[in-house]
């Protein structure tokens, strides 16, 4: 539990590392490797804790580098020893993330057979993962659904294949490219997602060996090669974190320089923030963020795959909108539940409605089918210190941001979700002269 209190501007700087979603991404790729790959930039993250544990279940030595500490967080990951995991084993890491999915093309490459766990994550949809099984069986492996997981096999290699997305899903073009590189034979996968994260994975596995054609209207094409080596890789930074901590300059009218945050990754977040009122001046070492010190603007804002506004900059940058003048409408196309943060915005003293209609412009996936997807906040709003339970990782963090724009304390319970994609949370809040107490 976090006791914060409200009313000071965050001001000083943070340093992002590497991407939460890539890193852990990258980290998999390593398995599909005749030699060990050494990968920078790592963060100390819970989601880079989960994927080590279920590495080294699997026989994967990975060695931080220098011994015990991660200055530069550069980790080594070594596939000489794969090996099938006990499933008890397995099962201790079942809720925790959404990255064993991605074991199953590497798995299936060097054992034959894998079993994945359930997955956990942000509960901010259903976020089912048919795509992942349906382009798995077009590869040629065997699928089965079973208490606890899913267990795979596939008694012959995988064969490359035709698949095309129903929607650009970030995950299962992951799944393709990691499924895609040791089949035998061409994978087309038309309907791709193009996320800077999903370009520095093809950018890791070319560094393996593997051939991956990338064209303009979301199609890629891999051509199946016999064996891929290591890498040696620094992972891009972490954009989301880079635009959360913008965000939170603009909520808490500070100024917060974020080391390591780059330009090209954030070109749609650093165009809103500018039409938000918010002021930006990127520099040789990141990104400095600041509140203007007159009244921001509100805006209409559609969240979409890359290169739209991304879903995960959705929920810091509203809390940012309940202090601009006038309606700002928000329209969450990605996910259909992602606004259930807001409940405690609005105990907080901020003026939002959440609708099922698909308001902002384009009709999306979720238009009359019950889900609260759209968000009109009025401000600016007062915010007064309360009480909540943090509820996924960026409502968490919005929350927390919140409680420091407020006026009086909160207590904030179920802080180390956080902890899955910021590292080093409360050092870097205390840094930027947050005041808080853990109770
Ligand atoms: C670890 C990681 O990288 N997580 C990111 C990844 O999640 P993740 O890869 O899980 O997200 P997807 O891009 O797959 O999901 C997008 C949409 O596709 C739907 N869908 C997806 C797969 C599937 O089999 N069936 C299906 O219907 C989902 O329910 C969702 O509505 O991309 C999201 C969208 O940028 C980000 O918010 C997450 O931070
Ligand atoms: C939704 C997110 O992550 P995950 O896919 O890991 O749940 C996120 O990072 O905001």
């Amino acid at each position: 539990m976090l006791k914060v209190d409200g009313g000071v501007p965050l001001s000083g700087t943070v340093r992002v590392r590497g991407a939460k979603n890539l890193v852990p991404k990258a980290m998999v790729a390593a398995l599909l490797g005749s030699g060990p790959s050494v990968l920078r930039g790592v963060p100390a993250i819970r989601d880079v804790e989960v994927v080590t544990g279920l590495l080294n279940l699997h026989g994967v030595q990975i060695t931080q580098q220098p011994d015990g500490d991660l200055p530069d967080g550069q980790l080594t990951l070594d596939p000489a020893k794969v090996e099938l995991a006990r499933v008890s084993d397995i099962d201790a890491h079942a809720g925790s993330s959404r990255i064993p999915i991605l074991f199953c093309g590497p798995l299936l490459h060097r054992l034959g057979e894998a079993f994945i766990p359930d997955l956990g994550g942000c509960r901010i949809g259903d976020r089912p993962i048919n795509f992942h099984l349906d382009v798995l069986r077009a590869f040629g492996a065997q699928v089965d659904k079973t208490a606890g997981g899913i267990r795979l096999s596939a008694p012959q290699r995988l064969r490359g294949t035709k698949v095309e997305l129903p929607y650009p899903s970030v995950g299962a073009t992951e799944q393709v490219l990691l499924t895609a590189t040791l089949s035998e034979g061409v994978t087309e996968l038309k309907g791709a997602a193009t996320e800077p994260e999903i370009m520095d994975l093809i950018a890791v596995l070319q560094k393996m060996g593997a051939i991956i054609t990338v064209d303009t209207d979301r199609v890629i094409r891999i051509e199946g090669v016999d064996r891929l080596d290591g890498y040696v890789h620094r992972a891009l930074p972490d954009r989301i974190e880079a635009a959360s901590w913008a965000s939170a300059a603009l909520a808490t009218k500070g100024s917060i320089m974020v080391e390591g945050a780059r330009q090209q990754d954030m070109i749609t977040y650093l165009n809103t923030f500018r039409k938000c009122g918010g002021r930006f001046e990127v520099t040789e070492t990141g990104i400095e963020f600041s509140h203007p010190g007159t009244a921001l603007t509100s805006l209409v804002l559609e969240t979409d795959v890359h290169p739209g506004y991304m879903t995960d900059w959705q929920q810091p940058l509203v809390v940012a909108l309940t202090q601009a003048e006038g309606l700002s409408i928000v329209h969450e196309t990605v996910y259909e539940n992602r606004f259930g943060f807001t409940d405690a915005l609005i105990r907080m003293g901020a003026t939002i409605q959440v609708y099922r209609e698909c308001l902002g412009g384009t009709p999306c996936r979720f238009g009359r089918r019950n889900f609260r997807h759209s968000a009109v906040v009025a401000g600016p709003a007062k915010l007064r210190g309360t009480d909540f339970t943090v509820p996924d990782l960026r409502g968490g963090f919005s929350h927390v941001i919140a409680a420091l724009a407020a006026e009086g304390t909160s207590r904030v319970e179920g802080i180390g979700i956080i902890n899955r994609g910021y590292e080093n949370f409360m050092d870097k809040l205390a840094g930027l002269g947050a005041r808080f107490e853990i109770a």
